[in-house]
C-alpha cells in the first residue's frame, strides 16, 4: 500500500457550510489559487446544484485551477449531477462527488428509502456520474453510524459501478478513533478487490475528534483525507488540514505517511481564509493561533532560550509563520526579560534585572496585557531615572458633544511656571496640543494606548505614549483614575525622556534606546 495521503480540501464546500463563512465567487477563486499553492490534491469547489452562483463559482475555479483535481458535490440525483458536471467539466482534472446516506436513521427518516432502494440508487448514481466524468467519488453519508455489513454492500456496489474513490464519512462526529480505524480495516478486508478504489475519510468535529479520527483511519489504510483550512465546516467543523498535515509531518516516524502539502503555505492559507470570512483565528488554535509559538512562563522561556526544542515540536517557519515569541507577563523569569531587553538594546546588571523583574511582575498582576513599551518604561523609571524638566501643576479639561474640547494647563517648564489653554478634536488632543505649546515642542505621537489597571468604573487608567522628534523616540507612561490626567502625565513623561536624550545623547546611545 502506498504511503501517500491525498489531501482533499473541502473548505470551499463543507467549510462554506459553516455559519457566517459564505464567500463570493471572487473570494473563492482567490482561496482556490492559494489551495493550489498549498499543494492540496483535490479542491472540492462547491455544491453546484445549490444555486446559480455556486455553479458559476465552481465553473470559474475549474477553469482557474490547473495543478489539482476540482470536485463538485452532488446528491444521487440526475439533475444535481448534471449541474455539477456542467461546472467542473472544463477543469484540467475534474471529479464528480456524489453521496447517499447509508445509516438506518438517515435512510428511514431523511430519505424514506429501504436498504435495497439505497443500493439501487447508489448503483445508478455512480454509473451515471461515471458516464459524465472519468473520476467519480462516492460518499456513504453517516457511514460511521451505518451497519458495517450493509456498508460493505454499498461500497461494493459503488466500486463495481466504477467509483474510483470511496469516502466513509463520520458525518456527525460520532466515531471514536479506534472504532473508526477498525471500520476502515473491516471495509478494506471485506470489500472484494478493495484496492480498486482509494478509501477516503471525512471527519466532523462534534466531539473534538476530527483530526484524531482521520489520523487513526489513515493508519488503518485510508489514503484520502477530507479536511478544511482551520477546521471550518458544518456545525463544529471538519478535521483541520493544518493539524492533520503537521501531525503526519512531526510524527513521520510513527505514521510513515506523506502528503504533497507545502507546509510553509499553511499559515498564509489560513490567514487568507480568516480575512475572507472575516473571522479571526483564535489565539489558542493549534498550529496557526497567535499563541501556538508564544511562550509566557519563565521556566518555558528559559528552556526555549537554551534550546527551542525543549518546548517547540515544530518551527513557526515550517508553517510559514514569523519567529517564536517570548511574551513578557507575570509568569516570565529574568532570562526571558533579559533577552527581550537586550533585543531593545538595554544591557542590565543582574541587580538591575531583578529590580525591573519585580516591578514588571507587580504591574502584570494588575494589567491584562503587558506591552514591551510598559517594560521599557519600567526600565527607564527604575534604572535610568531622570530629573524632570517638565512637570504638570494643574489641568482642567472641557469636552462633550456640546463643547469645543479645551484644555487649560499650568506646568513647570525648565524651572519656570507657565499656563495656557488650547483646543483639539477631542479632550486628549486638546491636552497634547496645550502641552506642546507650553514646552514649545512638536513631537509626533507614534502610539497611544490606554488600559484599565483595576476593574469597575473607577478603574485606574494607565496610559502609554510613544513620541518621536528628530528621529529620536521615547516612551512615557502614567496612571491615574482620570484618563485625561493620566494621558497628560504620560505625555509629559515621554517629553522628559526626549529632552534627556538631547542633553545626554552619549548615555542614550550606549543604551541604544529605540
Ligand atoms: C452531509 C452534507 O454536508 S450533505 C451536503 C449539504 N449541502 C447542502 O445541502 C447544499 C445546499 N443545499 C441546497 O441548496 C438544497 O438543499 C438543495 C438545492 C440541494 C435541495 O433543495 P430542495 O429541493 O429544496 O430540498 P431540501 O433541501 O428541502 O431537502 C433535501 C431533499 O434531498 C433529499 N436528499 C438528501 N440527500 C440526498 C442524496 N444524497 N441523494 C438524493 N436525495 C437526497 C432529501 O431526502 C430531501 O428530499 P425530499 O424533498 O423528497 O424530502
Ligand atoms: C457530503 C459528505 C461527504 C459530507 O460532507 C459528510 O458526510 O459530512
Ligand atoms: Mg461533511
Amino acid at each position: 500500500m502506498s504511503d501517500r495521503i491525498y489531501i482533499f480540501d473541502t473548505t470551499l464546500r463543507d467549510g462554506e457550510q459553516s455559519p457566517g463563512a459564505t464567500m463570493n465567487a471572487g473570494e473563492k477563486i482567490r482561496l482556490a489559487r492559494q489551495l493550489e499553492r498549498l499543494g492540496v490534491d483535490v479542491i472540492e469547489a462547491g455544491f453546484p446544484a445549490a444555486s446559480t452562483g455556486d455553479q458559476e463559482a465552481v465553473a470559474e475555479i475549474a477553469a482557474a485551477v490547473k495543478d489539482c483535481q476540482v470536485a463538485g458535490l452532488c446528491r444521487a440525483v440526475k439533475e444535481d449531477m448534471d449541474k455539477a458536471w456542467e461546472a467542473v467539466k472544463h477543469a484540467a482534472q475534474p471529479r464528480l462527488h456524489t453521496f447517499l446516506a447509508t445509516s438506518d436513521i438517515h435512510m428511514k427518516y431523511k430519505l424514506d428509502k429501504t436498504r435495497d432502494q439505497v443500493l439501487e440508487i447508489a448503483h445508478e448514481a455512480v454509473t451515471y456520474a461515471g458516464s459524465l466524468c472519468p473520476s467519480v467519488e462516492f460518499s456513504a453519508e453517516d457511514a460511521s453510524r451505518s451497519d458495517p455489513a450493509f456498508l460493505v454492500q454499498v461500497v461494493q456496489t459503488a466500486i463495481d459501478a466504477g467509483a474510483k474513490v470511496i469516502n466513509i464519512p463520520d458525518t456527525v462526529g460520532y466515531a471514536q478513533p479506534q472504532e473508526y480505524a477498525e471500520l476502515i480495516d473491516y471495509l478494506l478486508t471485506n470489500v472484494k478487490e478493495s484496492e480498486r478504489a482509494i478509501f477516503s475519510v471525512h471527519c466532523h468535529n462534534d466531539l473534538g475528534l476530527g483530526v484524531a479520527n482521520t489520523l487513526a483511519a489513515c493508519k488503518a489504510g485510508a489514503r484520502q483525507a477530507e479536511v478544511t483550512l482551520s477546521g471550518i465546516g458544518e456545525r463544529a467543523g471538519n478535521a483541520a488540514l493544518e493539524e492533520l498535515v503537521m501531525a503526519l509531518n512531526v510524527r513521520k516516524g510513527f505514521y510513515n505517511l506523506e502528503t504533497g502539502i507545502n507546509t510553509e503555505q499553511i499559515y498564509p492559507s489560513c490567514r487568507l481564509l480568516s480575512m475572507i470570512i472575516g473571522q479571526p483565528i483564535p489565539p489558542y488554535k493549534p498550529i496557526i493561533g497567535g499563541n501556538a509559538f508564544a511562550h509566557e512562563s519563565g521556566i518555558h522561556q528559559a528552556g526555549m532560550l537554551k534550546n527551542r526544542e525543549t518546548y517547540e515540536i515544530m518551527t513557526p517557519a515550517s508553517i510559514g509563520k514569523a519567529g517564536s515569541d517570548i511574551v513578557i507577563g507575570k509568569h516570565s523569569g529574568r532570562h526571558a526579560l533579559n533577552q527581550k531587553l537586550e533585543e531593545l538594546g538595554y544591557r542590565l546588571t543582574r541587580d538591575q534585572l531583578t529590580q525591573v523583574s519585580e516591578v514588571v511582575k507587580s504591574l502584570a498582576d494588575k494589567k491584562k496585557k503587558l506591552y514591551m513599551e510598559d517594560v521599557e518604561a519600567i526600565v527607564l523609571e527604575e534604572v535610568y531615572r531622570i530629573p524632570d524638566k517638565f512637570k504638570l501643576i494643574y489641568l482642567s479639561s472641557i469636552s462633550g458633544n456640546m463643547a469645543i474640547p479645551t484644555a487649560a494647563m499650568k506646568m513647570e517648564v525648565l524651572g519656570e511656571e507657565k499656563q495656557l489653554s488650547d483646543f483639539g478634536v477631542g479632550a486628549i488632543d486638546a491636552v497634547f496640543n496645550t502641552i506642546d505649546r507650553l514646552v514649545q515642542r512638536n513631537p509626533t505621537l507614534l502610539r497611544y494606548s490606554v488600559s484599565a489597571i483595576t476593574g469597575g468604573a473607577d478603574a485606574q487608567g494607565e496610559v502609554t505614549v510613544k513620541l518621536e522628534e528628530n528621529s529620536v523616540t521615547s516612551v512615557g507612561r502614567a496612571a491615574d483614575p482620570d484618563v485625561i490626567v493620566a494621558s497628560a502625565k504620560a505625555y509629559i513623561n515621554a517629553l522628559n525622556r526626549l529632552a534627556k536624550k538631547e542633553t545626554d545623547p552619549k548615555a542614550e546611545q550606549s543604551r541604544n534606546i529605540p
